[in-house]
């Protein structure tokens, strides 16, 4: 079995992910910056798969030439991968006016260009070994424009372009392309992005619900694994992904309710 490959698989959905694939029987490369949150994840996932290879590559996605040679030193090691995701990423939320052009770009620079740099670097060795299965992480906030996201969404909305136009282009190659559109998922980027995230985008964010990344990573791999184009955890995700666009002046009008409630 090929190994699975995932960045942002020191914590949350990524780490979810990286366990449920371990326990499958895939050796697993870790990529993500913090390197003592790399060896917990190592162990956590040798705790349930104790005979898994798991590589821990320190590294910035943003940063191009590092995750490009990153991605090349796990091919060398564990062979191109089967399974590879991009979950690594960074959620700052506030209003407009009270966000700096940095922060714009950084949100940018991680989520989307993170994910793609990571995917450029994998085609071809996944193409030349076969195939496999690329998955995306955007969120639910690509599905329309929320309160309160300015800087965060773009990129997601971005991610939603990327995988839809990879999933048609990289087909010829047996690679599949899922996107997932998680809602509210419990995990450390959550508690860290509550401290800061105005009053009105928790409540309209809470319409989606909360799933464990456990849930999440679950149901995406299903997708993958299905060679599913979208997944769209929760009927409120899936009711979102199938109608966004017909029912964007409900969205507005329930939006404006809650704003005029709860902020700015
Ligand atoms: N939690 C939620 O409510 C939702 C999350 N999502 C998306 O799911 C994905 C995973 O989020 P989640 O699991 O909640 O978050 P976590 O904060 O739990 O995990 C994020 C992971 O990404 C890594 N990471 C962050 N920045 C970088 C970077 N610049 N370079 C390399 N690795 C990085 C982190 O490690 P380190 O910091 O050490 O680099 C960590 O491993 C994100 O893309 C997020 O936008 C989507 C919808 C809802
Ligand atoms: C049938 C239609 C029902 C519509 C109900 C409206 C619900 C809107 C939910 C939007 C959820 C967005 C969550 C973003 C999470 C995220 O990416 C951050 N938490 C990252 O940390």
């Amino acid at each position: 079995m090929r190994p699975a490959f995932i960045t942002g698989g020191s914590s949350g959905i990524g780490l979810a992910a990286a366990i449920r694939l371990a326990q499958k029987g895939h050796d697993i490369a870790l990529f993500a910056r913090d390197p003592s949150k790399l060896s917990a994840a190592r162990l956590a996932i040798l705790n349930v798969a104790p005979t898994c290879d798991v590589r821990e590559f320190p590294v910035d996605v943003s940063d191009r030439a590092a995750i490009t040679a990153a991605v090349g030193e796990a091919v060398a090691a564990l062979g191109a991968p089967e399974v590879a995701i991009a979950s690594a990423g960074i959620a700052q939320p506030g209003l407009f006016s009270d966000q700096s052009l940095d922060v714009h770009e950084r949100q940018m620079a991680v989520n989307y260009f993170g994910a793609l740099y990571f995917v450029r670097a994998l085609t071809e060795p996944m193409a030349a070994a076969g195939g496999g299965q690329i998955g995306l992480v955007s969120s639910g906030a690509a599905f329309f424009g929320i309160y309160g996201y300015g800087a965060y969404a773009p990129s997601k909305f971005a991610l939603r372009a990327l995988a839809e136009i990879l999933h048609l282009e990289l087909e010829a190659q047996k690679i599949g392309v899922t996107i997932c559109y998680p809602p509210d998922t419990d995990t450390p980027m959550l508690e860290e992005e509550m401290k800061t995230k105005p009053a009105a985008t928790v409540k309209i964010s809470e319409g989606g619900g909360l799933w464990t990344a456990d849930a999440v990573a679950v149901r995406m791999l299903k997708g993958m694994a299905r060679r599913r184009p979208v997944v769209a955890p929760g009927f409120q995700m899936a009711g979102l992904h199938w109608f966004t666009s017909l029912i964007a002046p409900l969205l507005r009008w329930h939006q404006r309710r809650i704003i005029r409630k709860y902020g700015p």
